[in-house]
C-alpha cells in the first residue's frame, strides 16, 4: 500500500451464515466432515447472506471519509472488518497505523471496573504504557466531564455516560484514524457539540477519520468524501455533498415506492355523478359505485368512532371526477367523503385532514367551518349542520380547491362527528378514518414551479 494511504479496501466481501434452526448449526459442524470423509458429497444446512460484495476504496492519510446506507445496508460489517474485530470472507484491507474506534458502546470496557480503571485498560488496549496514561488522565477526565463518577464501576453509568469516557480515552490517544460509528448519538447536544468540534481538530492535524451517521448534514460537514453502501454494496463513492444527494435520491426513490403501492390505481369510471359546486353539499346522492379499492387502500385498524354515521369510502377525483391519484400544483382536487347513517342524525360535521408524508398537517377543514362562514353572512338555514338525515340514508360531502401543495405524497384523513353547538365546543366522534386516501402532487416539467409545501402564490417586485 503506498505511504499515502491510511486505508486500502480491496474486493471486500463479507458472508454470514444464517442457520434456520440451531440444530443445523450443530449438524453443519459434525456431517459435512463425516460425508467427507466417507467421500460422500458433503451438504450444506445454512443459506448465504452477503452482509457486503466487492467493496473497493482508498482513504488517504488525513482524509475524512464518511459512510452512509440504510439500516443493514453493512456500514458497522465494514467497520469491524476496517478495524479488525471481524475477518472478511474475501478480500483484503490494509490500514496503516493505531487505530482508535468508538463503536459499539462501551465495547472495551469492563463494568465492574470503575471509569478511571477502565481508562487505564482502554488506553493500555490501544498500546499506551501506563505513564503515557498518567500524563493523559486529567485530559481525559476533563473531556468526559462526569465528576465523581469517574471512582464509580461503569456498570452503574448511564448510556451517555459510558460513550463520554469512551470517546474521551479514544480522542486522547491521538490515534492514526478514527473509527466513529452512531455511537456519538447517545450523548447530549453540548457533547456531540464538543466531540465534532475534537474530531474536526484531529482531522485538521492530520488522523483519518471514518466516521458512520444517519445525519446526513453531519457527514457533509465533517467529511470531504464518503461511501454509499446500499444491500451490502458500494452504490456511490466522491465527494460527500454527491454521495449524500445520491443517497437522498435512494430514499425518496424508496418512499415513493412505498406511497405508490398504498396509493390505489386510478379507478375506471364506474359511473357518471354530477359535477358538485364547491361549497355544496349533497345528501341523497347515489354512492352505490364507491370504487371498493379506495377504501381498501387503508387498514381497519386505522379508524374508530360511535359509528351510527360511518364514513363508506374516500375518493380523490380530478376535475372531470375522475378517481385520480396525481395532481399538479393548480390542478382541480376534490375529495369526496361518502357516508352512511344506521340512526337518524343531525348536527353534523363532516371533515378532512391532509397531511404529507413527513406526517405534518398541512390542513383541516369541515362542514362546520362553511356553516359558521354562513352563519357570519346570515345565510345559516341552510347548513349542514342543521339538516336531518334519516336512517339508513347515504350521502357524501365533496371538498374541492384548487390544489396549492408542493411536491410530496399526501394522506387523507376523514372524520364524521356530532357537534353539539355550532363552534366545535362539543363534539362526538362518530367516525375517524386515517389514511382514508393518498394522493401525489409531482411538479410538471418546464412549468411554473415553486419549492417548499404549499404555493403561497407570491409575486416579485423588482425596484431599483
Ligand atoms: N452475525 C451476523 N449474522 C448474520 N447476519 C448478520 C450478522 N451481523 C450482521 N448481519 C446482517 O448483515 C447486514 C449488515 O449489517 P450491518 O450491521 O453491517 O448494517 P448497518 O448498515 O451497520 O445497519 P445499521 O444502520 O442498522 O446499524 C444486516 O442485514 C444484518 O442483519
Amino acid at each position: 500500500m503506498s505511504s499515502e494511504l491510511a486505508i486500502k479496501a480491496v474486493n471486500l466481501s463479507k458472508c454470514y451464515h444464517i442457520f434456520e434452526q440451531p440444530r443445523d448449526r450443530l449438524k453443519q459442524f459434525i456431517y459435512p466432515r463425516i460425508q467427507g470423509a466417507i467421500g460422500q458429497p458433503t451438504k450444506q444446512y445454512y443459506k448465504e447472506f452477503w452482509a457486503l460484495e466487492n467493496i473497493n476504496f482508498e482513504v488517504a492519510k488525513g482524509e475524512a471519509v464518511g459512510i452512509i446506507g440504510r439500516n443493514g445496508s453493512g456500514k458497522s460489517t465494514l467497520l469491524q472488518i476496517i478495524t479488525g474485530t471481524l475477518t472478511p470472507t474475501s478480500g483484503s484491507v490494509e490500514t496503516k497505523g493505531r487505530i482508535a474506534a468508538l463503536l459499539e458502546l462501551g465495547s472495551g470496557f469492563n463494568p465492574e471496573f470503575t471509569g478511571r480503571e477502565n481508562v487505564y485498560l482502554n488506553g493500555s488496549l490501544l498500546g499506551l504504557t501506563t505513564a503515557q496514561i498518567d500524563e493523559k488522565f486529567d485530559a481525559i477526565a476533563g473531556f468526559a466531564d462526569i465528576g465523581a463518577h469517574l471512582d464509580q464501576p461503569i456498570k452503574t453509568y448511564s448510556s451517555g455516560m459510558i460513550v463520554r469516557l469512551a470517546f474521551a480515552v479514544q480522542v486522547q490517544v491521538e490515534p492514526d484514524i478514527l473509527v466513529v460509528d452512531e455511537a456519538l448519538a447517545v450523548g447530549d447536544w453540548l457533547f456531540q457539540k464538543r466531540c465534532f468540534q475534537r474530531i474536526e481538530k484531529l482531522v485538521s492535524d492530520g488522523t483519518t477519520l471514518l466516521f458512520v451517521s444517519h445525519d446526513q448534514e453531519s457527514v457533509r460537514t465533517l467529511t470531504n468524501r464518503a461511501l454509499l453502501l446500499n444491500h451490502g454494496k458500494s452504490q456511490a463513492w466522491g465527494t460527500s455533498s454527491d454521495v449524500v444527494l445520491e443517497y437522498r435520491r435512494l430514499l425518496h426513490e424508496e418512499e415513493m415506492a412505498y406511497f405508490s403501492s398504498l396509493i390505489p390505481e386510478p379507478a375506471k369510471v364506474v359511473h357518471e355523478t354530477a359535477s358538485v359546486d364547491e361549497n355544496e353539499i349533497e345528501p341523497n346522492t347515489d354512492i352505490s359505485a364507491v370504487d371498493s379499492r379506495v377504501s381498501n387502500a387503508r387498514s381497519s385498524q386505522l379508524e374508530f368512532g360511535e359509528g351510527h354515521v360511518r364514513i363508506t369510502g374516500v375518493r380523490v377525483l380530478d376535475c372531470n371526477d375522475q378517481d385520480c391519484a396525481i395532481f399538479s400544483p393548480g390542478d382541480t382536487l376534490k375529495i369526496r367523503v361518502h357516508c352512511k347513517t344506521s340512526e337518524p342524525a343531525s348536527n353534523l360535521n363532516v371533515a378532512i385532514r391532509i397531511r404529507n408524508k413527513e406526517g405534518v398537517k398541512i390542513y383541516s377543514w369541515g362542514t362546520l367551518n362553511q356553516d359558521m362562514s354562513m352563519q357570519f353572512s346570515g345565510n345559516s338555514d341552510k347548513s349542514f349542520w342543521r339538516k336531518n338525515i334519516s336512517k339508513n340514508e347515504e350521502f357524501y360531502v365533496q371538498f374541492e380547491c384548487d390544489c396549492p401543495l408542493g411536491m410530496n405524497l399526501y394522506e387523507v384523513q376523514a372524520a364524521v362527528s356530532h357537534e353539539e353547538t355550532p363552534d366545535y365546543s362539543n363534539q362526538r366522534i362518530l367516525h375517524w378514518i386515517d389514511e382514508a386516501a393518498f394522493f401525489q402532487v409531482l411538479l410538471r416539467k418546464d412549468e411554473y414551479f415553486f419549492g417548499g409545501i404549499c404555493d403561497l402564490r407570491v409575486h416579485a417586485q423588482w425596484s431599483n
